[in-house]
């Protein structure tokens, strides 16, 4: 069986090649390239580049080359951008030239079915759907889901106060209960959990499956050629599509049935609007239940790691924790008695530079998604290739010194004397890059935002965060570089305390839990 298709196979891998070098050749013909490494013979760079946590590599080829830097990876030319400036005009300015994806075959093609709005390149279903999320993440909405975002931060607390050591847990229980409210239009109840925590091992896989050498066919697209026989990664890949289209696909369609029952009059859900402007956005069945799935995909972990990093922020930094509740207090009272809530946004200056100073002292995407170029650009002296795939180091950008003076320092006054009243949720998403850029900036970034804000501000409320102790009362360090690796980057598990700050905050946490689900 194996010898009847060797040749096959062999014949595939040097069709391959020799389509690598025909590229390498053509490309190598055009004007000047960034500066960068010296590639190895035939492979590029594809060997060099670290699996785990690439932005510290590509800060460190910064330093030696400046800040654009040309890479090649699996035959396709890479653009790593350090510097905001050059980001800015390339990704902002010339947006229409860089907006597109890298098409994947694994994930893209075959597992989403060109319907997944982050794997989308720049067109027309793409235009789509971003209209359909601007529709349903504009100012009047996002006020409404303040709601929600209330009664879940209490939740969180709850959680905290009674199992501090599982506070990862209950960040990412936070951040998946309040996109999928948003999704669905339903509370997080026992049959939600098991439909949630199936939805995150459908992102955990998906992450899995776009990852740079996941999958031979991403870095040799030319075997997409060969017959199925002789692609078993492709039924692996369409049977995925399948148990998406039937977990997402069934959760939409309850919402959409429950619509028609009721006239128009379900509860205000992204899913609904969807279905209820169906004839405007004229978004496909499928598009429709990827575009909503996509929410959770795309808003779960990026806000949990973000309220990790907040409690490695003002653990290292005891100060800016100590200034935050001192405001706090002077708001609230320090009795412990009133908890604070979005209506107080506009009192708490140093609350709102602290959480703008968590998304930039370590976002949560450090190196966002890449960009994809359509067409040849000039810039800089520099030729960019059309179809170069561009990095935008975020991480790098962020620790710009000229930009972020002692940008490793957790320093949220670096934010304040540009505060602008009234502060709005918005602006926790301006002064830094967190959410990415141009055309393809996070749709999320203000709902994202202010789930932040809220969860920040009331657990500052409530706890003082400290290191934990060993068992001979020593420090337990924590390594600030630990992080994980992927799409988003969260710190690894680390140990500390949580303590109400007094017995009457744990209380009231108490009574607001006993309030919040009476309706
Ligand atoms: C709060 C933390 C969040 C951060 C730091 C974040 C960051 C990002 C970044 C860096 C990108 C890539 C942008 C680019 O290509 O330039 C992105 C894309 C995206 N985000 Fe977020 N995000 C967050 C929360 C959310 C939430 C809550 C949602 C949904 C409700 C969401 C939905 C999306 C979607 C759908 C995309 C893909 C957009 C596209 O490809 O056109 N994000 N996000």
């Amino acid at each position: 069986m194996v010898n009847r298709f060797a040749p096959l196979a062999a014949l595939a891998a040097i069709i391959a090649l020799i389509v690598l070098l025909y590229r390498r050749l053509q490309k190598d013909a055009h004007g000047k390239k960034p500066p960068g490494p010296p590639p190895t013979f035939l492979v590029g760079h594809t060997f060099q580049i670290p699996t785990t946590r690439p932005w510290f590599y590509f800060q460190r080829l910064g330093d030696l080359y400046g800040p654009m830097i040309h890479l090649s990876l699996g035959g396709d030319d890479v653009l790593v951008l350090n510097d905001a400036k050059d980001a800015n005009e390339l990704l902002n300015h010339r947006s229409s030239n860089y907006s597109s994806r890298k098409p994947l075959v694994y994930a893209g093609r075959y597992q989403s079915q060109e319907k997944r709005l982050v794997l989308l390149r720049y067109g027309e279903e793409m235009r789509k759907q971003r209209a359909a999320f601007h529709h349903i993440m504009q100012a009047p909405a996002l006020k409404l889901y303040q709601a929600a975002q209330e009664r879940e931060s209490i939740r969180l607390l709850q959680n905290v106060l009674v199992m501090p050591s599982e506070t990862q847990l209950h960040a990412k229980l936070y951040a998946a209960s309040l996109v999928y409210t948003l999704a669905y239009g339903k509370d997080l109840n026992k049959e939600g959990l098991k439909e949630l925590f199936a939805i995150l091992d459908v992102v955990e896989g998906f992450i899995r499956d776009c990852m740079p050498g996941a999958h031979l066919v991403d870095t040799f697209p030319t075997l997409d050629l060969l017959p199925d026989f002789m692609s078993p990664w492709r039924k692996e890949a369409r049977k995925k599509h399948e148990y998406e289209m039937n977990l997402y696909g069934r959760l939409f369609l309850e919402v959409t049935k429950k619509y028609e029952i009721s006239g128009g009059t379900t509860s205000e859900c992204f899913s609904s609007r969807l279905w209820e402007e169906r004839k405007n956005h004229s978004l496909d069945f499928k598009s429709m239940t990827y575009i909503v799935g996509t929410v959770l995909e795309a808003g779960t972990d990026s806000t949990a790691a973000s309220l990790i990093w907040f409690i490695m922020a003002v653990i290292l930094h005891p100060e800016a924790l100590e200034k935050a509740q001192k405001e706090l207090d002077s708001v609230v009272g320090a009795d412990g008695s009133t908890i604070p809530g979005f209506a107080n946004m506009d009192e708490l200056p140093y609350c709102f530079a602290l959480v703008k100073e968590v998304f930039r002292w370590n976002p949560p995407a450090p190196i966002g998604f890449h960009h994809l170029s359509d067409e040849d650009d000039t810039y800089n002296e520099y030729m960019i290739k059309g179809k170069t795939i561009v990095i935008p180091n975020i991480y790098a950008m962020h620790r710009n010194e000229a930009e972020f003076p002692e940008a490793s320092k957790f320093k949220p006054e670096r934010f304040l004397k540009d505060l602008v009243h009234p502060l709005t949720p918005a602006a926790i998403a301006e002064g830094h890059y967190a959410f990415g850029f141009g055309r393809r900036i996070c749709p999320g970034k203000v709902f994202g935002a202010q789930a932040l804000w809220i969860a920040i501000v009331r657990l500052i409320w409530a706890f003082n965060f400290t290191h934990a102790l060993d068992k001979n009362g020593n420090t337990i360090p924590i390594d600030v570089e630990g992080s994980t690796s992927g799409i988003i980057s969260k710190p690894e598990p680390f140990a500390f305390k949580a303590i109400p700050r007094t017995p009457t905050h744990a209380q009231t946490i108490k009574k607001e839990w006993s309030e919040a689900w009476i309706l």
